[in-house]
This record gives structure tokens, C-alpha cells and sequence, in this order.
């Protein structure tokens, strides 16, 4: 039977939230974990599936995604960023952070990156409406999913020093890591 020695994690949330932010902080703090941009590794895998002219964004194909990445997260150990959170194996997923932030807060975030008014319109919409958080109550147990503020510098630090005493409780709960096979 295949184990992982770490816990996976998804951190998710409205483009602009703070993703790889949490993400980077998590693995300079504990480098046992590896940080999986989802973009980046669509990029390198091969699994976009045309491209999307009006939101100006490649279009992931999903199957191929899974299988793609289920190797990794059977390893264990994968902080996976990405806005969509619901497709990645629940048998292979240990705790969704769902990151918030106000809608001023995130309006000048995006309006500082350069996105068109009508991009920045339906990211504020998607976090005003919850979709990603929506998203990950359907894919995923209601224990394992945290929404966390990410509205200042303080909110990262007091949300990393958090997954990572959840990673140490998970870590004594698990002294000989986690099943990756699905618990009937
Ligand atoms: N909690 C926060 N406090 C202050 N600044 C933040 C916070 N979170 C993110 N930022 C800033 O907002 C910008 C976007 O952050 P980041 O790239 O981490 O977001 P993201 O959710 O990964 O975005 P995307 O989905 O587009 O990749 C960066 O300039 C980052 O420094």
C-alpha cells in the first residue's frame, strides 16, 4: 500500500489573494514541502488545450492535468496554487486553504498588475460570490477546508505559522504518513 510522509495541500482563492505568496512563505519555512504553481506545471506538462483570446489566459485540459500530478501528490509533500480547486483527487488531498481578500484590498492588487477593467470585474464578482470557496465544499469534506483573511502582510505570516502547526498535528497523527488509497 502506497503512504505519503507529508500532508498535501491546495491553497486557492480569487487571482490576486495571495496563493504563491502563502505558498513560497510555507516552503522557505518548511522545505520538506514542494510548491506547485498549477500554471506553471500545465506549462511544462503539456496540458493546455488552446487558448482563451477574450480572458487573454490558456485553457488547462483537465484530465490531463490529474494525470499528470496524481505522481506527485501521491509523494506527498505538494503545496499545489491554483484559483480551481475541486478536480485533484480527494483521496489525495489533506487540507484546502481558501484565501480572502476585501474587495478594495484586491481591486488595487489587480489594478497594479494591469488587468483590463472587465478582468478585474469578474475577479472581484468570483470573490464577492465565494465560487472558489463554493468550489471546495463541493469537491472536498468540510473538515479539511480553512478560509483564512489575506488582506496584509501580518494576515500571511499569522496563516503560515498556522498550516505549519496543522502540518506538526498532522504529523503526529500520521506517524506512518497518510493512505493514498481511497478509505471505503
Ligand atoms: N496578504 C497580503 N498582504 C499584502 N500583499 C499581498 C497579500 N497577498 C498577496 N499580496 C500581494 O498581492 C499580489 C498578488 O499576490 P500573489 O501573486 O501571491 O497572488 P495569487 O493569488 O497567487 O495570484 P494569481 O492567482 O494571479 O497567481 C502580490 O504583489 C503580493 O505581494
Amino acid at each position: 500500500m502506497s503512504t505519503r510522509p507529508l500532508p498535501n495541500i491546495i491553497i486557492t482563492g480569487t487571482p490576486g489573494t495571495g496563493k504563491t505568496s502563502h505558498a513560497e512563505l510555507i516552503v522557505k519555512e518548511a522545505p520538506a514541502f514542494r510548491h506547485i504553481n498549477i500554471t506553471d506545471f500545465a506549462k511544462e506538462n503539456d496540458c493546455f488545450d488552446g487558448y482563451d483570446e477574450e480572458r487573454k489566459s490558456h485553457i488547462v485540459d483537465e484530465d490531463k492535468l490529474c494525470d499528470a500530478i496524481e505522481p506527485e501528490l501521491e509523494k506527498g509533500g505538494v503545496i499545489v496554487d491554483w484559483h480551481a480547486n475541486d478536480l485533484f483527487p480527494e483521496r489525495l488531498i489533506d487540507l484546502v486553504i481558501v484565501l480572502k481578500t476585501d474587495n478594495g484590498v484586491l481591486f488595487d492588487r489587480l489594478n497594479k498588475r494591469g488587468y483590463a477593467q472587465s478582468k478585474i470585474d469578474e475577479n472581484i464578482d468570483c470573490e464577492i460570490m465565494g465560487i472558489i470557496a463554493q468550489e471546495a465544499r463541493e469537491g472536498y469534506q468540510p473538515e479539511i477546508i480553512v478560509e483564512l483573511d489575506s488582506n496584509t502582510t501580518d494576515d500571511i505570516d499569522s496563516n503560515v505559522e498556522r498550516i505549519i502547526s496543522w502540518v506538526d498535528t498532522w504529523k503526529s497523527d500520521h506517524p506512518n504518513g497518510a493512505s493514498n488509497e481511497l478509505s471505503v
